[in-house]
Order: C-alpha cells, then structure tokens, then sequence
C-alpha cells in the first residue's frame, strides 16, 4: 500500500480521496481553502459537491501543504487549473528529487499555451510527471461507479506504478506513452463540452449533438496531431470517452453551463450557477490560439470563443458553423481522378 497526497479538495480531489482510501493506500487530502478543510474535517463529505459519499478513515484532511507533501510516494494534482502553477511553486520546496507526480486536472494556460503537464514540468522539474485523465465524473467515482481512465507518463515503471495505485474492481486504469495528447484531449474537450450544451440549451435535438461530438473530435484530433499526440489518443479514453460524458452526462459542469448560456444566460452567470470550475471556459482562448499557433481549423472552438467572449448570440454561432465553406469530410479522403 502506499503513502499518497491529493493536493485540492474540489470535487474530483475527494472523490480520488475516497478510490484511493477504499484502495487501501494512507491518504492526505490538502486543500488550499480553511473551508473545505473544516468542512471535511468536520462531516467527512463534501457536502455540497459529494452529498452522501463519505471519506473512509484512512483519508486524513490537511491545509498544511508541506505535511501533506512530505514522504508521499504519490503526489496527485487535483487542483483547478488556474492554481496548478502556483499550487506546484509553492509546493517546490517540499517535493523531493524524482517525486512521482500524476495531474489529474484538465485545462490550457491561457498566458503561456502549456498544458498542466508542462506547467508541472517547468515548475517542479526535478519530479517524475504524469497525467491520469479519462470519462470520470466525481459523483460517480465517489460513489464506485465502474469508471476507466488512462495514465500517461515518460516512463513505463511510472505508469505502471500509478495504474497500480488507482486500480480497483470499479475503477480500471490504462496505461500509455502519449502525455501531451492525454492532455489536450482531457482539456479541449470542455470547450467542445461548451457547444454540446448550447446547443441542447437553444433546445436543438440529437443530430446537433452527435455533429458537434463528431466534428468535435476532429478538431481535437487535429490539433493534437499537430502538437505531437497520437491518433489512437484521440479514438480512446482521453479523446472520444471523455467527450461522450462530458457532452451528454447530467454531472457536467462543462454542458451545464452551455446549457444555460444557450438559454440565455451571460457567462459570467452560467459559472456562478454551476458553482464549480468550469474548465472550457479557462481553456477556450488558448485551444484557439494553439490553432492559429499550429495553423490548423478549429471552427466549433472559434465560435465557442465568440459566443463566450464577444457577445456573439448562440444562435448565429450554430448557423455560421452550418454555413460555413462547403468542403469534405476528411481532406485525406478524395477520389482517384
Ligand atoms: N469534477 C469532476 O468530475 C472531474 C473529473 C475529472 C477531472 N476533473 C478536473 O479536476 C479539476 C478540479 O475539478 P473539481 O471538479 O474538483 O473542481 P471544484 O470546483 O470542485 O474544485 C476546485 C478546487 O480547486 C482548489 N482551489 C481553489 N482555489 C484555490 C487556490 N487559490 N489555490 C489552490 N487550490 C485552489 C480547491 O480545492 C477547489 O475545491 C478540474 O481541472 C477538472 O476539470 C474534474
Ligand atoms: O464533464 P465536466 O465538464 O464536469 O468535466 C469533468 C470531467 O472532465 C469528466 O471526465
């Protein structure tokens, strides 16, 4: 068994908390927040997030991130992408040389184009990084709903370690070499998450939803092919399965917060609502700027951009996307002349 600390008490920092305590492992929960530490100190549940799921005794519950890093064979990131880069700067100090650490968060720093990988990278560059992600709600993994993921990591023994950890009979892991395409699967399928949810808020039907998964993969994949991934990444957990949840599953913070701004709501009002992080929103600008960057077509992600940023209505953004220049399904397939 081992020794693990989750860094972040949001929702899927618990519900990691409760797999891996049911797992057997001695668990830290750190959390940034006084409230979620006392609330979970407290009630041993996350109330308003997890109601009913209840951490096992095995879970201690930490603010001091210093306690909560020292001697941890595992080291898990589970806080909301805006605070991984700081979170890992602070956390510098304490995290040993070769310290195995998995991200669990999904999302693009807008300032710098990295994904979280890279920011832990570049932050903590004398760890081992790694990247568990996968279709993976956290009211269901807290409950022992039967979920899948994928690890990425540069080494097998790392992967192989971090599958160990986290495998149970309701919770199968994957193991694989494509970080960087796990990655932007797990982050860019929020924003497509986005549209799914408009769409099904402006009160459109099935054939929307699955045109906007599947062209959704498109863009997905072609972005991560040009920035390294592998197309096998993008048909797998961290590609197709992780945005057949999010685009269709009632827990989606992602879709439901598209779902009211396709009611009308601002953005701004959306979030608060949903009252959780809603990554696609974080992660919109800079999928777009990675497409320019990369010179390749993103055009669900630009119009999730204008209708999020430059008050462009929902409406006009579904008709621009039907409109646009007629062309093939895959430019690669063609007929012989
Ligand atoms: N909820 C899920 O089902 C789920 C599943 C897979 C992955 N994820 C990913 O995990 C990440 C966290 O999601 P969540 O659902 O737990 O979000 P959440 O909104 O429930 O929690 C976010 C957490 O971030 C941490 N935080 C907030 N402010 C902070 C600060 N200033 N410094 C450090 N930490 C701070 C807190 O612990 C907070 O609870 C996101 O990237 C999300 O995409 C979520
Ligand atoms: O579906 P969302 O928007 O709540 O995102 C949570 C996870 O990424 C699902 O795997």
């Amino acid at each position: 068994m081992a020794k693990v600390s989750i860094l972040g008490a949001g929702a899927w920092g618990t519900a990691i908390a409760i797999l891996l305590g049911n797992n057997g492992h001695e668990v830290t929960l750190w959390s940034a927040l006084e409230s979620e530490v006392k609330l979970l100190n407290e009630e041993r549940e996350l109330k308003d997030k997890l109601p009913g799921a209840k951490l096992p005794e095995s879970v201690a519950v930490c603010g001091e991130l210093e306690e909560a890093c020292r001697d941890k064979e595992l080291l898990v990131f589970a806080v909301a992408s805006p605070f991984v880069r700081n979170t890992a700067k602070i956390a510098r100090p304490f995290i040993k040389e070769n310290q195995i650490v998995v991200n669990v968060a999904k999302g693009i720093e807008e300032s710098t184009l990295n994904t979280l990988t890279d920011i832990l990278k570049e932050e903590l560059n004398h760890a081992d990084i790694a990247v568990l992600s996968g279709p993976s709600h956290a009211e269901e993994v807290s409950r022992g709903i039967p979920t899948t993921c994928v690890v990425g990591a540069e080494t097998k023994a790392s992967a192989y370690f971090i599958q160990d950890v986290f495998m149970s009979e309701r919770f199968r892991v994957y193991t694989s070499p494509d970080v960087v395409g796990i990655e932007l699967g797990g982050s860019i399928k929020n924003v497509i998450a986005l549209a799914a949810g408009i769409a099904d808020g402006l009160g459109f039907g099935d054939n929307t939803k699955a045109a906007l998964m599947t062209r959704g993969i498109a863009e997905i994949s072609r972005l991560g092919l040009a920035m390294g991934g592998k197309m096998e990444t993008f048909a797998g957990l961290s590609g197709v399965g992780d945005l057949i949840v999010t685009c269709t599953s009632k827990h989606s913070r992602n879709r439901n917060a598209g779902f009211l701004i396709g009611q009308g709501y601002t953005m701004e009002k959306a979030m608060e609502e949903v009252n959780q992080v809603v990554e696609g929103v974080f992660s919109a600008k800079a999928t777009l700027a990675l497409a320019k960057k990369y010179n390749v077509e993103m055009p669900i992600v630009e119009q999730v951009n204008l209708v999020l940023f430059e008050n462009k209505s929902a409406k006009e953004a579904v008709s621009d996307l039907l409109l646009r220049d007629k062309r093939r399904e895959y430019s690669e397939l063609t007929w012989l002349e």
